[in-house]
């Protein structure tokens, strides 16, 4: 048995734990995975890796609406696969050594554990460890359905299917989330046939209605969109295909692709670490229970030195939220008699697909019921690029942002865009929505620079008709 100052257990977030203060402490930071995490090596950044280049080949077949005429005369699929991973490796793999070789303090256990009591671990081969601190920072991973036909080698999650070796020709996505939408994209912009089979009758459906409903007419008109539709199962062909059987609104179909893709959402690995053998609390929906602080808790109350952060307990499965939960969990092991809170009020998040998305706070549907139970009038524009020169500029017919406010405050409850650098544009309204400053004061408080997109924002802030007087006016 190896006793620590600090075990942290997943090294994605959890890395970042290691900062100059337990320099001189005995650390042990456990991954039975790959080094780096789900972000880092499945996650955010290859799937972006590969977006950016798919945006190159859309970009392609978009010009010609402007007078533009080019081609996409191929897509190297394993050029970019290898350039991607290339990178990507060589980050995880020096990480690891850093961690492993370099620091004296750093003990690295490359093997899965569990929990045998609150601060006891034993490793997959057996090994004890104990800790005065433990940090649970075990992620998620892929929830497959049990449709027969799950387990042949066509089938893929977002673990396995950048990898792959060859651009697949026909593909069947399951599921209709953020990764679907994001791969649907990929794949369809690097010219695979892309069908994606969705249970509901849209897509991004816990995303503001009306993204849902735009992005879900968009979506249809460039992969064959199977909406209201199951997929049955799944056999091997001869010729090392997959037949797919569905039903849908016209009862069941068939369908014949190279590859499947299950996008059907990620669950916490709270069940692989024993949690309940160190008696701690589990939520509803498998998360290990924390409070305000991440500190882990048993029966409501929190274990003295456990905490968690991240995909395994928070409610967002976002890299900026495990992020800031992975500085405040930081902060507070060194500082027990200060303890820092997380923040989840203002939570953005994007889904990089075409055209991209990009939100935060409340949708309508909950700006409705906060301000109904309030007693308080709700403010609602929808602005269209299109209104704007820059739109004007890229013929957009689809982009929007729709902004959601307290009328006599001008506070920005929720903002929701679609359209080119969604990503991008909402960043001043987190920053509006987080430092408080209400619509009139956002829009005339400050330059927008002409002919810039930005002035969509300007515009929809102008369009919300609050009655608040602006705190500081240019005009
Ligand atoms: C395809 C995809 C795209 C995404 N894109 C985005 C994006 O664009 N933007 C965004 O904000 N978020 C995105 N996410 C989500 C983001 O990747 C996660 O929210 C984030 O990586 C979670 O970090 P974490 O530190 O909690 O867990 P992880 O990074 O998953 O780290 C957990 C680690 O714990 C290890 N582990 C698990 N169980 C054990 C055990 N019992 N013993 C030892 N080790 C264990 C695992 O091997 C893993 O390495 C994406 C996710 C996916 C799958
Ligand atoms: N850009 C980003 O920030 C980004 C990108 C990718 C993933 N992620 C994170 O990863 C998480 C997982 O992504 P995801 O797309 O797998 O999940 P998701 O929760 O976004 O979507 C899951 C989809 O699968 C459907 N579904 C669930 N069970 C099903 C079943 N048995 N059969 C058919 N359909 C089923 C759901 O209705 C939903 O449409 C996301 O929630 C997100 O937090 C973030």
């Amino acid at each position: 048995m190896t006793h620590f100052d600090l075990a942290i257990i997943g090294s994605g977030s959890g890395n970042s734990l290691i900062t100059p203060e337990w320099d001189g402490k005995k650390v042990a930071i456990i991954d039975g995975g790959t080094f780096g995490g789900t972000c880092l090596n499945v996650g955010c950044i290859p799937t972006k890796m590969f977006v950016y280049p798919a945006q190159l080949a859309a970009a392609a077949v978009d010009g010609a609406r402007l007078g533009v005429d080019s081609v996409t005369a191929g897509v190297r699929w394993r050029d970019i696969r290898d350039r991607i991973f290339a990178r990507i490796d060589a980050i995880s793999d020096g990480g690891r050594r850093y961690r492993d070789e370099e620091l004296d303090n750093v003990t690295l256990f490359s093997e899965y554990v569990r929990f045998v009591s609150p601060h006891a671990l034993v490793t997959a081969s057996g090994e004890k460890i104990t800790a005065d601190e433990i940090v649970v920072a075990a992620g998620s991973r892929p929830v497959l359905p049990d449709t027969p036909g799950m387990d042949l080698p066509q089938v893929h999650t977002s673990d396995t299917v950048m990898r792959i070796d060859e651009l697949p020709a026909r593909v069947l996505i399951i599921g209709g989330g953020y990764i679907a939408a994001e791969f649907g994209f990929v794949f369809s912009a690097f010219g695979s046939d892309v069908t994606v089979a969705v249970r509901s009758g849209a897509l991004l459906r816990s995303l503001d209605g009306t993204v849902s409903e735009r992005f879900t007419a968009e979506a249809s008109k460039q992969w064959n969109l199977q909406l209201n539709t199951t997929v049955d199962s799944l056999v091997e062909n001869a010729d090392g295909s997959v037949h797919a059987v569905l039903t849908g609104p016209a009862g069941e179909s068939a369908l014949d692709v190279d590859l499947v893709l299950v996008a059907t959402g990620r669950t916490p690995n709270t069940d692989r670490l024993d949690v309940a053998a160190a008696g701690f609390d589990v939520t509803s929906d498998g998360r290990l229970a924390v409070d305000g602080h991440g500190r882990v808790l048993s029966a409501g109350s929190p274990v003295p030195g456990v905490w968690a952060l991240g995909d395994i307990s928070s409610p967002y499965q976002l890299k900026h939220v495990a992020n800031h939960e992975a500085r405040v969990v930081a902060h507070n092991l060194v500082h027990p008699g200060d303890l820092r809170t997380m923040d989840h009020r203002f939570v953005p998040a994007a889904v990089f697909s075409s055209p991209q998305i990009a939100s935060v706070g409340m949708t309508e549907e909950q700006a409705l019921a906060d301000t109904e139970a309030r007693g308080v009038e709700l403010a609602l524009a929808v602005q269209e690029y299109g209104s704007t020169a820059y739109g004007w500029a890229m013929e957009d017919s689809t982009g929007f942002v729709k902004l959601l406010a307290e009328q006599e405050t001008g506070r920005l409850l929720g903002a929701h865009i679609m359209g080119h650098e969604a990503s991008m544009l909402i960043q001043p309204l987190v920053q509006a929505m987080e430092f408080g400053l209400d619509a009139a004061t956002m829009a005339r408080g400050q330059y927008w620079i002409h002919p810039a997109l930005t002035e969509v924002v300007e515009n929809a802030l102008l369009s919300l008709k609050t009655t608040e007087k602006p705190g500081r006016n240019r005009l």
